[in-house]
């Protein structure tokens, strides 16, 4: 794979995805449900948010049955949520499920940088997918989080990113202008597709996150690295949101629009040079 991919090796993973409609088990905050589960069902995925802990274990052994994977967002952090997130990453392991993780706003306040830090020393994280604050700050640097948002740019996580994949053995996605991938061996991915006005829908890097977590079990059976399935996540995702602008007025109507070309975009149209 060279840095930024092929287009011959995105329609193939795209094209996979679709065929295969991977179950994307999604515990996530209470913002991104809907856009989740709307992005992943217009992408060819089927999504169910089940969260309980009294079903988690048995949800993610048919999760397993169906070659799926789990996407794990902390955005509306709670105690029964993290019993959830444990309990998930719990069975995840056992059955040997991959899972992603979105660590939303870690940094702005202790509790989500130590509870994202608790789940990725539990092992078998498959990608760790987040803005350049989050990432920086798992890394224990101040990431300066506003919120949910990044108040740094993507490139300015690389470091940070690469630590974190050789400590937890996973690959570290860092979204942004230019979008970053990072192996466990630290290696360096990069995807440069994408809109500024994605940071005006809410949940665009939740549903992101959940997208690595379709092309991650769509890819595996296929002989995608994880590193792979990330990038041309990214790539897809950043490709859409740049045809979904070409009708848009501002958020509202690029957010129904993105749902369009998830769905729909027309991948024969794509030459080598893009
Ligand atoms: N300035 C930008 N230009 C182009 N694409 C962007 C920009 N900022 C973010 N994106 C894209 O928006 C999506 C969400 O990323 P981001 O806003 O960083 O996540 P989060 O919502 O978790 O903070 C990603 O696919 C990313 O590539
Ligand atoms: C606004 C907000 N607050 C808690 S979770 C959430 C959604 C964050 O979504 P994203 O990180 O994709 O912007
Ligand atoms: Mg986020």
């Amino acid at each position: 794979m060279d840095e930024n991919g092929s287009v011959e090796r995105l329609q193939e993973i795209v094209q996979a995805v679709k065929a295969k409609g991977p179950l994307i088990q999604c515990l996530t905050n209470y913002v991104s449900m809907d856009f989740m589960a709307n992005g992943l069902l217009a992408l060819g995925a089927h999504p169910a948010m089940v969260h309980s802990v009294e079903e988690l274990d048995v949800a993610i052994s048919k999760v397993k049955a169906a070659e799926g994977a789990v996407s794990i967002n902390i955005g509306t952090l709670d105690s029964h949520w993290i019993e959830s997130f444990k309990c998930a990453v719990k069975a995840c392991n056992e059955h040997q499920v991959p899972w992603v993780l979105d660590p939303v706003a870690a940094g702005f306040t202790p509790l989500r940088t130590s509870v994202a830090t608790e789940l990725l020393e539990m092992g078998g994280c498959a990608v760790l997918r987040g803005n350049a604050s989050e990432i920086i700050s798992l890394s224990g640097a101040e990431g300066a989080a506003k919120g949910v948002d990044s108040t740094k740019g993507s490139e300015g996580a690389v470091k940070a990113a690469k630590t974190l994949a050789a400590k937890y053995r996973c690959v570290v996605g860092i979204s942004g202008a230019m979008d970053y991938v990072i192996t466990p061996e630290g290696k360096q991915f990069s995807c440069e597709h994408g809109i500024p006005m994605l940071q005006k829908i809410t949940a665009a890097g939740c549903l992101v996150s959940s997208i690595i977590a379709a092309f991650v079990a769509a890819g595996r059976p296929s002989g995608f690295t994880d590193a792979e399935a990330a990038l041309y996540a990214f790539t897809y995702f950043g490709i859409c949101s740049e045809a979904a602008s070409q009708n848009s007025h501002g958020p509202g109507s690029l957010r129904a629009n993105l749902l369009d070309q998830l769905h729909s975009f027309d991948l024969d149209q794509l030459s080598s040079d893009d």
